[in-house]
């Protein structure tokens, strides 16, 4: 393959650990960053050291504060902003992104505000059809990543070539290994709402809950992903993978995880700002959860540990009131209806 040139906005840890594997692929990464002493750094001293300290970046990588100077010449470019910060990022690369580049993202949430996927902000943002945005996600933490750990994940887009391009500029035989898939919706919808799950088992293991809570979190936590997801228009197969069960796994399990680790400092009795305080880095979960809490209601779609979660972290109700209230719930059926199953494409023919 022709090593291409690759724009990633921003450096934080994820950009940065993804700006690494496409330069050992060989590709001429140009990294934008909003702050002049972290360019320095990078440029400098090859290094991030507030992000991923410890590991040395290689020469492929160009850090810029300039964001025209990182899109302009680019044939891809790949947003890796907090989701809240996406719509102002594309908003100030969208003039000088060239028409034919590749747009890929790695960001896992919703926009507050408008609840729309990140996909869909790109393409408002830089007038591009959806259907050819690309999502990279699925179980991948930076600091593995980065330490060349072995990494499968998922890119997919409606527009199956274009996730095939992205597959060939992210996947090497070494380290990091890429499926596709079309399901746009589905992939961007698990790799969101996994983080509320993980905020819940970070909850359980720091109220000294054992692997039984955590394997309930889990597999219940993916029931209700799949249900809120098949009824958005996601292929209800794509939560048993990567996306799905893999990056709920990696995520629950982790202390990497930036969601476990706040949601076991809420188990200690922090109040949610000293938590996000202390993180110092993006906690998408919390947000996540106020938004996939109106998107259930919307879609009559019926999530239990995300309606205890969004009471904990937004009403003042304490954890063990939050585990008692869903361990008393009424009784029911393991394998329920997806909800919208009869009236999802994905399951038809
Ligand atoms: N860290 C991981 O291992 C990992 C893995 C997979 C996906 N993700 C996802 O990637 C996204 C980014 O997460 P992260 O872990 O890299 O976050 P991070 O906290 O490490 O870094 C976020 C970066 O965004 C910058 N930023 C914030 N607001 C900005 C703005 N308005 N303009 C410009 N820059 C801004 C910050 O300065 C920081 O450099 C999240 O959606 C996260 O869920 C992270
Ligand atoms: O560290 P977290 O909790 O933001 O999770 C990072 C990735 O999404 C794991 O796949």
């Amino acid at each position: 393959m022709a090593y291409k040139k690759i724009a990633v906005i921003v450096a934080g840890s994820w950009g940065t650990a993804l700006s690494r594997v496409l330069a050992d692929n060989g590709h001429q990464v140009k990294l934008w960053t909003r702050n002049p002493v972290q360019a320095d750094e990078i440029n400098n001293e090859r290094r991030n050291g507030k992000f991923l300290p410890g590991a040395v970046l290689p020469k492929g990588i160009t850090a810029t504060t300039d964001i025209s100077d990182a899109v302009k010449d680019a044939e891809a470019v790949l947003f890796v902003a907090p989701s809240s910060a996406m719509r102002e990022v594309a908003r100030q690369a969208s003039s000088y992104i060239r028409k034919d580049a590749l747009i890929i993202h790695a960001t896992k949430g919703f926009e507050s505000d408008t609840l729309k996927r990140m996909s869909t902000v790109l393409a408002e943002e830089l007038a591009r059809p959806e259907d050819e945005v690309v999502v990279l996600s699925g179980p991948s933490h930076a600091e593995e990543v980065v330490d060349r750990h072995p990494t499968t994940i998922v890119v997919a887009s409606k527009e199956i070539g274009c996730a095939e391009t992205a597959q060939d500029l992210f996947m090497n035989d070494a380290y990091f290994r890429v499926y596709t898939n079309p399901d746009l919706i589905g992939v961007e919808t698990a790799g969101a709402i996994k983080n509320i799950i993980a905020l819940g088992a970070g909850l359980s293991d720091g109220l000294g809950f054992g692997d039984n809570a955590k394997a309930a979190l889990i597999t219940r936590g993916l029931a209700e992903i799949a249900r809120l997801g098949a009824a958005m228009g996601a292929n209800p197969l794509t939560f048993a993978g990567l996306a799905g069960v893999g990056d709920l796994i990696v995520t629950c399990t982790s202390q990497h995880s930036r969601n476990w680790r706040a949601g076991s400092m809420l188990a200690q009795g922090l109040p949610l700002t000293d938590v996000l305080e202390r993180m110092g880095m993006v906690v998408e979960g919390v947000r996540t959860t106020k938004s996939a809490h109106v998107l259930a209601a919307r879609h009559n779609v019926e999530m239990p540990i995300t309606d205890q979660l969004y009471a904990v972290l937004f009403e003042g109700l304490s954890p063990d009131k939050a585990v008692g209230a869903l361990m008393g719930r009424v009784r029911t059926h393991e394998i329920e209806e997806i909800a919208s199953a009869s009236r999802n494409k994905w399951l038809k023919g």
